[in-house]
C-alpha cells in the first residue's frame, strides 16, 4: 500500500451521491493551489468517507488519480494518486459573495439540481467547524481534539486566509488560525505532532496547538490544526523584500532568526531523542540525495547539464566521516516564508515538512544543516526575485544567520562546509522541481543558484 495516499475502503456503496460529484471535481481540482497533480488530468476521484457537518454542509475526503508527474521524453506516465480534504456547501442558490467558491451545479443523483461549493469561503460553514474544535468531540468518523487548558471563546468571526498557500487557513477574530490540510496523508501530521511536543518543551518559539481534528477512517490522519494567530505579524519574506527595495540592513533581522532556529532545533533534540547515528549514515544520505536528483532531472530538463557538478557535492559528503552533526527531527522546509516577526521576536511555523514528500519520510531524524540550508537558499531566493540582483545582501545575511546560529546552539554550521553545500544542493535540486510544478516563472531563481552550486565542484 503506497503511505502517501488513504485507501478506500471495501464495501461502501458511495455511488450515487459520488458519481454526479465526480465530474464537477475532476474539473475543479486542478484548479486549486494546493492541488498536488498540477498541469495532470484528473483520470478518477472516488469518495473515501463523508460526513455532514451540518444540514447542507458535507465534509470529504476525496482519492484521486490523476497522470503522474511528466516525464520528459515519455508520453506516459504512470498514474499518481493522493487524498484530498474538501468542504462542500450545498445549496439552492448561491448568493454572490459565495460565486467565487462555486464547484458547479449537480445534474443527477439526490444532490441534483444543487449547487455545490467550497464552504470553506462561507463563514456560517467555517464559524460551526470552530464550534466542532472548541470542544473535544466526534462527528462520525472525525474526532474533534481541544487542549483542556485553552479557552478558545464561542462566535470568533472567521475570515479566509487570502495567501499563497499549500493548504486552506482560516483566522478566527484575529485570536486563532485553523490550518485545513487540503491533501491528506496517513499518519500523525508533523505540523501537529511537533508543535505539540516543543509546547511540552515549553519551546515559546512555536504557537502551541489549541485543537485539532483527524479521523481514524479509512486511516489514521490528521485534518486540521487551530493554533493563536500571532496579531501584527510580519513573515520574513515580506520583510527581507522590504530590506532590499529599501536597502536597509537586515543582518540584525538574520541574526536573531539563526538564534531562534538553534533554539528551535534544541527543544527538538530533547523533545524527540534519537539512537546513536548508523556509521554509514553520509553514504546513504548523499545515495538519497543522487537520487532525488535523478528523479528531478527526469522531470526538469533543464537540470541535466549541471548534473554532474551538482553530484560532486553528494559524492564530497560521502566521503565524510560519521563525524557531522548528529541527526534529530528538524523543521523540514525551513525558509523566509515559515518565520513571522512579531514585535522583535521571531516564530516559526509550518512544520508539515516538504508537501511532496511523503509523511513517514518527513518525519525521519534529519541533520540540522538541512534547515539551515533551507534559510540559506531562501535569503538568496529574495535577493534574487528583485532588479538589480543583490548577491552581497544575501551573503551578509548567511554570514550573520550562521553567527546567531552558533551563539545559540554553541556550534556553528559553517564548520560543515560539504554538509552544508551538499544540502543546499539538494534543497536547490528540490525548489526547482517545486518551481517547475507550481510556479514555473520562478524556476530561474533555484536554476541561477543550481548553476552556481555545479560550477563549485
Ligand atoms: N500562528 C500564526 N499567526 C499568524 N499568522 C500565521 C500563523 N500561522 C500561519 N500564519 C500565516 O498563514 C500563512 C500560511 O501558513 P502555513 O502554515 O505556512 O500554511 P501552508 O503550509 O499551507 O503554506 C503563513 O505564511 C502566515 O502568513
Ligand atoms: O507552501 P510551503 O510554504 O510549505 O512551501 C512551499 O512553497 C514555497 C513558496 O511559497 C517554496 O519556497 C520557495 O520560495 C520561497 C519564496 O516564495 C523562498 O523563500 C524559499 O526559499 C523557496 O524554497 C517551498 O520550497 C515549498 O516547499
Amino acid at each position: 500500500m503506497p503511505d502517501t495516499a488513504l485507501q478506500r475502503p471495501s464495501g461502501l456503496d458511495t455511488a450515487p451521491l459520488l458519481t454526479p460529484l465526480a465530474e464537477l471535481l475532476r474539473a475543479w481540482l486542478p484548479r486549486q493551489r494546493w492541488f498536488a497533480g498540477k498541469g495532470r488530468p484528473v483520470t478518477d476521484v472516488t469518495l473515501l468517507s463523508t460526513t455532514e457537518l451540518y444540514p447542507g454542509c458535507l465534509h470529504l475526503l476525496v482519492r484521486t488519480e490523476h497522470l503522474g508527474p511528466p516525464s520528459h521524453g515519455s508520453a506516459d506516465s504512470p498514474a499518481a494518486e493522493d487524498c484530498y480534504q474538501l468542504l462542500l456547501g450545498v445549496r439552492e442558490v448561491l448568493p454572490p459573495r459565495l460565486a467565487p467558491a462555486a464547484i458547479g451545479r449537480v445534474k443527477t443523483g439526490p444532490l441534483a439540481g444543487l449547487t455545490v461549493y467550497d464552504a470553506f469561503h462561507d463563514p456560517k460553514a467555517t464559524g460551526l467547524l470552530l464550534e466542532r474544535l472548541r470542544r473535544s468531540g466526534t462527528a462520525g468518523p472525525l474526532l474533534f481534539e481541544a487542549d483542556p487548558a485553552v479557552t478558545v471563546p464561542s462566535g470568533l468571526a472567521p475570515r479566509l486566509l487570502d495567501a499563497e498557500q499549500s493548504n486552506t487557513s482560516l483566522i478566527y477574530g484575529d485570536a486563532f488560525i485553523l490550518k485545513v490540510f487540503r491533501r491528506v496523508q496517513p499518519g500523525i501530521n508533523p505540523d501537529l505532532e511537533v508543535p505539540r511536543a516543543l509546547a511540552r518543551q515549553g519551546c515559546d518559539r512555536v504557537p502551541a496547538p489549541a485543537a485539532w481534528f483527524r479521523t481514524t477512517q479509512p486511516q489514521e490522519a490528521t485534518l486540521g490544526v487551530l493554533q493563536p494567530y500571532l496579531r501584527g505579524a510580519t513573515d520574513g519574506w515580506a520583510l527581507a523584500l522590504e530590506s532590499l527595495r529599501s536597502r536597509q540592513d537586515f543582518t540584525g533581522e538574520a541574526f536573531e532568526l539563526g538564534r531562534a532556529t538553534a533554539e528551535v532545533h534544541l527543544a527538538l533534540a530533547t523533545a524527540f531523542p534519537v539512537d546513536a547515528p548508523s556509521p554509514d549514515r553520509n553514504r546513504r544520505l548523499a545515495e538519497a540525495m543522487h537520487e532525488r536528483l535523478d528523479a528531478a532531472a527526469r522531470s526538469v530538463p533543464e537540470l541535466r547539464p549541471h548534473a554532474p557538478g551538482l553530484r560532486s557535492a553528494f559524492d564530497a559528503l560521502a566521503a565524510l566521516d560519521a563525524a557531522v552533526r548528529p541527526a534529530q527531527r528538524i523543521h523540514g522546509d525551513l525558509h523566509l516564508g515559515q518565520v513571522l516577526r512579531a514585535g522583535r521576536r521571531w516564530s516559526v511555523i509550518d512544520f508539515e515538512g516538504e508537501p511532496a514528500r511523503p509523511i513517514s519520510e518527513r518525519r525521519r531524524v534529519q541533520s540540522p544543516v538541512r534547515d539551515v540550508a533551507g534559510m540559506l537558499r531562501s535569503f538568496d531566493y529574495a535577493a534574487r526575485s528583485r532588479q538589480p540582483w543583490r548577491p552581497e545582501w544575501a551573503e551578509r545575511c548567511r554570514e550573520a544567520f550562521c553567527a546567531g546560529y552558533a551563539d545559540a546552539a554553541a556550534w556553528d554550521p559553517r564548520e560543515e562546509p560539504e554538509l552544508l553545500r551538499a544540502y543546499e544542493t539538494d534543497r536547490a535540486v528540490y525548489e526547482v522541481l517545486y518551481e517547475a510544478r507550481h510556479r514555473p516563472d520562478w524556476l530561474p531563481v533555484p536554476m541561477a543558484a543550481v548553476g552556481r552550486l555545479a560550477d563549485r565542484s
